[in-house]
Parts: C-alpha cells; sequence; structure tokens
C-alpha cells in the first residue's frame, strides 16, 4: 500500500503547536470555538468515509476526546449512525463541555461492542502513557474488528514528536498540521493515509512535505549543454555508474558522460562514453566549464583509485552529488573535505552512511538539520521517510512512498536524476527536492515489485508532467 500524504504541508512538534494553539486563543478566539472547528472538520472527512456505516467514537479524557465528542454531535445531526465509548472523565474545560453536549448513546470503553468503523479520539499530542492490560486489550479488540480505523490527530498512544507506541490507523486526520509522528519512521507508517484538516490555526514552521516541483522552462536557444551537462563518474562496478547516468537522462538532462576505467560495455548508447586509462585522468575531463554537475559514488568502489577520484572530483569547480562508497571515503572529514567554496553539494546518504558520517542520534530532523547545517552541504537523508536538509535550516520530508523502491540500483538512479536536475539551471523550484519527488513519484506509479532497470522511463513521463517556469 501507498500512503498518501499531503503534499506541502507543514510539520511541527506538539510544543509548538500548543504556543500556535496560544497564539490564536491570545487574539480573543476561544478553545470551544476551536475545537468546533476541529471536530466539524473531521466529522466531514469520518461521513464522508464511513458511507452510512455504524460508527464508533473512542473519546478519552482529554482535548482530543473533546474533539471526539463534538465528532459524535455533527455526526448525528447528518444522521450518521453514531455512539460514544467513554475513556476517563472528560477533564475541565472545553473537553467537558463538548462531552455534556453530546445526548446520544454512550458507554464505557470497556463495555463497549465492535463497530464497522471507529473513530480513535483516546489521545492526541498529550504525552501518551501505556493503557492498562484491561483497556489495552479491549481496544485491540476493538481496533481488529473494524473495518476503518479513523484517528483524530494521531493513532492513540502514538508520541507526537517521535512517534514512538503502539497505535495504528487507517486513516488519520492531522489538526492544523502535521506532526513528526506522521511522517517519520514506524510512527508514520502506523498513521495510514493522512489527511490534513485546516483548521486555521497559523503554524509558522520551516519543515515542509515534499510538494510536486516546478521545473525550468527551456529558453528558445536550448541546447544539449544548457539543459545540463553532467559528468557520472564511475568506479569497480560500473553498472551503478549506467543507472545513474541512464536516469540522468531520463530526468531530462542534455548531455551524460559516464566516465571511468573500466569500458563501460553494454551502456545505452545516449550515454557518452569517456573510458579513462588511469584515474589521474579524470582531471582532464572535468576540466570542462560546460559541466553542470558531477556525480560520484554509485559503485565507485573503496580502492586507491576511488579515492583518486573522488578527490578530483572534490578539487573541481563543479556543483556535486555524493552518493553511495563516495560517502563512506568521506566519512567524518566530510565538512572539511566538501570545503566552503561557493559551489553546491548535495550527499545523499541512506542511515547507515548517514551514520559514518555524522551524529545520528535522537530524531531524523534534528538529526539531519544539523548535519546540513555542520557540512554545508544539502543533504538527502534516505529512507521510509526521506529528510532533506538544507544548510539555512529548511528541512523538507518525502514520506510514502513505494516500498519498492528499497532495491540496490535505486540509490544509484536518485543520484542520478538529482544531478540532472541541478544541472538544468535555474528558473523552477529546489532542484535536490524535485529529484527527490520525481525518484518517488515514479516509484509510486509502478507496481509494488519492479526492476530499478524499468524505473527511468517512468520518471520521464514524471518530468513532461511537471509545470515548468
Ligand atoms: N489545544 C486546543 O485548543 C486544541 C486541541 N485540540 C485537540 O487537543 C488534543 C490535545 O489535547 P490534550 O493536550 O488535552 O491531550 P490529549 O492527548 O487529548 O489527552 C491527554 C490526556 O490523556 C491522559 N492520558 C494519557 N495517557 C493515558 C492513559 N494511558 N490512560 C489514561 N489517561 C491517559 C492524560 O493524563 P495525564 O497524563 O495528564 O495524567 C491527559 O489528561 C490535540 O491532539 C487535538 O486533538 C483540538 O481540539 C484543537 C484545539
Ligand atoms: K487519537
Amino acid at each position: 500500500m501507498i500512503r498518501r500524504v499531503p503534499e506541502g504541508a507543514p510539520i511541527v512538534n506538539a510544543a509548538q503547536m500548543r504556543a500556535a494553539e496560544e497564539a490564536l486563543f491570545a487574539t480573543g478566539m476561544s478553545q470551544d470555538t476551536l475545537m468546533e472547528r476541529a471536530g466539524a472538520a473531521v466529522a466531514e472527512q469520518v461521513s464522508r468515509l464511513a458511507g452510512g456505516r455504524p460508527v464508533l467514537v473512542l473519546a478519552g479524557p482529554g482535548n482530543n476526546g473533546g474533539d471526539g465528542y463534538v465528532v459524535a454531535r455533527l455526526l448525528a445531526a447528518r444522521s450518521v449512525p453514531v455512539s460514544v465509548a467513554r475513556f476517563g472523565q472528560p477533564k475541565a474545560g472545553a473537553a467537558a463541555r463538548m462531552a455534556a453536549q453530546w445526548d446520544g448513546p454512550v458507554c464505557d470503553l470497556i463495555a463497549a461492542q465492535p463497530h464497522p468503523v471507529v473513530v480513535d479520539a483516546l489521545l492526541g499530542i498529550g504525552i501518551p502513557r501505556p493503557f492498562d492490560d484491561g483497556i489495552a486489550a479491549k481496544l485491540s479488540a476493538i481496533m481488529a474488528a473494524a473495518a476503518l480505523r479513523i484517528a483524530i490527530d494521531l493513532p492513540s498512544g502514538r508520541h507526537a514528536d517521535t512517534g514512538d507506541g503502539s497505535g495504528r490507523a487507517d486513516v488519520t486526520i492531522a489538526l492544523g498540521a502535521l506532526k513528526p509522528a506522521h511522517v517519520l519512521g514506524e510512527g508514520g507508517a502506523a498513521c495510514g493515509h493522512i489527511l490534513l484538516a485546516d483548521i486555521a490555526v497559523p503554524v509558522p514552521t520551516d519543515v515542509l512535505t515534499i510538494a510536486a516541483p516546478v521545473l525550468p522552462k527551456w529558453r528558445y536557444d536550448v541546447n544539449k549543454f544548457s539543459r545540463g551537462m553532467i559528468a557520472v563518474v564511475s568506479g569497480a562496478m560500473p553498472g551503478a555508474g549506467w543507472l545513474a547516468g541512464r536516469a540522468a537522462l531520463a530526468a531530462g538532462a542534455g548531455y551524460v558522460q559516464l566516465v571511468g576505467t573500466a569500458p563501460a560495455e553494454g551502456a545505452p548508447h545516449a550515454l557518452v562514453r569517456r573510458t579513462i586509462t588511469r584515474a589521474t585522468d579524470l582531471e582532464a575531463v572535468l576540466d570542462d566549464d560546460r559541466i553542470g554537475a558531477v556525480v560520484i559514488g554509485p559503485g565507485l568502489g573503496r580502492d586507491e583509485d576511488a579515492h583518486t577520484l573522488l578527490d578530483i572530483a572534490l578539487a573541481s569547480p563543479h556543483d556535486l552529488v555524493i552518493d553511495g562508497d563516495a560517502l563512506t571515503l568521506l566519512g567524518r572529514s566530510v565538512a572539511e573535505r566538501i570545503g566552503a567554496d561557493r559551489r553546491r553539494v548535495c550527499l545523499t546518504p541512506h542511515a547507515g552512511e548517514f551514520a559514518r558520517m555524522f551524529d545520528s542520534a535522537g530524531d531524523k530532523l534534528t538529526a539531519t538539520r544539523a548535519a546540513a547545517q555542520a557540512s554545508g552541504a544539502t543533504i538527502v537523508h534516505k529512507g521510509p521517510d526521506t529528510v532533506i536538509a538544507y544548510p539555512d535550516g529548511r528541512l523538507i520530508v518525502s514520506t510514502g512512498t513505494n516500498p519498492g523502491l528499497s532495491t540496490a540500483g535505486s540509490g544509484d538512479l536518485l543520484a542520478g536524476i538529482i544531478g540532472a536536475r541541478m544541472a538544468a539551471g535555474d528558473g523552477g523550484s529546489d532542484p535536490v527536492a524535485a529529484g527527490v519527488w520525481l525518484h518517488a513519484r515514479a516509484a509510486n506509479h509502478m507496481d509494488a515489485v519492479f526492476a530499478v532497470d524499468a524505473l527511468p522511463d517512468r520518471i520521464t513521463q514524471e518530468v513532461n508532467a511537471c509545470p515548468t517556469r
């Protein structure tokens, strides 16, 4: 299943969400009004998704439970069959006032009967404590019997900032903004499809989910160099370099050179093969100011030649995409090796490579942002939750991608696509995010199992479908 996650949506942690709500309350808005607004947005979605099936709302003691009582009332007003299973006494304030307005069927959670549609309003962004054994068993029976589980804000039991915990849902309706739990790791997967309810709470943040890119428009006099000339440095395993080069062509590059000491037999004809006799010959190949970006790392190996090739690429003035073995060769000296000059450097580590270069303790958003700021590079920290961090502190998260992308060669394609977009010139949206989006989008249009050799054609279709500016 490919999870749907809203594009270009803000992501904030629980403390930031509370601060945003407090700022709104300080302008005179009441908590009841905001809760009514949240409940209305959720009820609208639940009534659409339930399709007339009976709904059970599980209402907890906090404001998440308060939202649940509003949802129950608004569903009943739409003639949806609905009842409430209460967990704990609603706390004083808006939650208690909303509970008092529910005059429909209600029972204690422990006595609840199975329903086809369950709305989980037990716990939201409050810090969750584990449920006691009886409640946990009842909850899991109710959830297992439901055909559709819709969580308000978070699947109850998940920690908003980390996603740790045990709740699950088929659909999660995030209120006001996404939280890290919606996008990171196992917690993200546990949320199912994510809908974002706009409850008009301004949430200032520089962390967003990825959005469809706008690509730069070609000038009337476009040529193969201005479309983007890429040098893909190929190493001990030339197949990886071919994949990167093939993906660069697929993503719109005008001229892709595959440079390496191993003869590139069998590579697609559209790739310009430059077989060099010694690794040091790379210097002459890169002495070409038409080159828009150099991709190095896929299949590079870690031998002496690999070191030489990487040294030469780093010494060149070109924008760089550094992937695979080249990341491992850089290791902890990445910041000093890539230097602080004005060219753009993009590093594309998976979790293991990231840990060899940077401190990976803590959550992925914080660790990736710190790494980008320390190195001055844009970092694509790959995984089921790919985090792109820019040196200025911004973060973009790509999640919900076809798990079929987790295969050897997939990262080689990504490096090539990003290289192509970096070399394509200015005018569109950020080239690194564009590359990540194209890669994920192409994969989402494939079946669950596919060979990466088949992906470039799909990448081209995605490029052609993108708007230009
Ligand atoms: N702020 C606003 O105006 C708006 C907020 N909105 C909504 O509010 C939600 C946040 O509300 P919230 O802060 O009340 O936290 P929430 O997660 O509902 O409850 C925490 C409570 O649960 C309790 N508890 C925890 N674990 C437990 C356990 N195992 N067993 C028993 N109890 C347990 C915990 O108890 P404690 O640990 O404090 O003893 C605490 O009392 C947010 O997600 C959104 O849905 C929207 O309406 C928009 C307007
Ligand atoms: K919930």
